[in-house]
């Protein structure tokens, strides 16, 4: 089963909760993470069972993190504010750079967003079954 997590700042929120609702079929039997009020938003408008973190400036991004530190999520979409700066900016820091260590699909506007869930829905994520089931204890 694939892990997938969605993170989205204040701004970005309803682009993320429409694209949610837009796709929520793609989703559906995956199991599902996000920080605190992105995921709140999402289960509010979609039947998606999702499990939620700390918000994000009180450590969410930081518990995904862990995840990533483990190779465990295999796509997360993060919608980015570019636009305005974020107290916590040194944890989204952190966990991007998690995503490069392990080399974690990662959407961070809602083009890039889009390619991946298209590319998921057509099988091309097999490879994370194979980097779950062989992973190092
Ligand atoms: O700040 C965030 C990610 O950096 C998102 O946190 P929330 O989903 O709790 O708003």
């Amino acid at each position: 089963m694939l892990q997938i997590a969605f993170i989205a700042h204040d701004r970005k929120k309803d682009e993320m909760v429409n694209f949610i609702t837009a796709y929520e079929e793609a989703f559906k039997d995956a199991k599902l993470y996000s920080t605190g009020t992105t995921g709140s938003r999402i289960m509010e408008k979609t039947n998606l069972n999702i499990q939620r973190f700390m918000s994000g400036p009180l450590g969410g991004d930081q518990q995904i993190g862990a995840l990533v530190a483990e190779n465990e999520l295999d796509l997360i979409i993060f919608l980015r504010d570019p636009l305005m700066a974020q107290p916590h900016e040194p944890d989204i820091t952190a966990l991007l750079r998690l995503c490069d260590v392990q080399g974690i699909p990662v959407a961070t506007n809602i083009a890039t967003a889009e390619l991946l869930v298209k590319s998921m829905m057509r099988g091309d994520f097999a490879w994370r079954e194979l980097v779950h089931k062989y992973k190092p204890e």
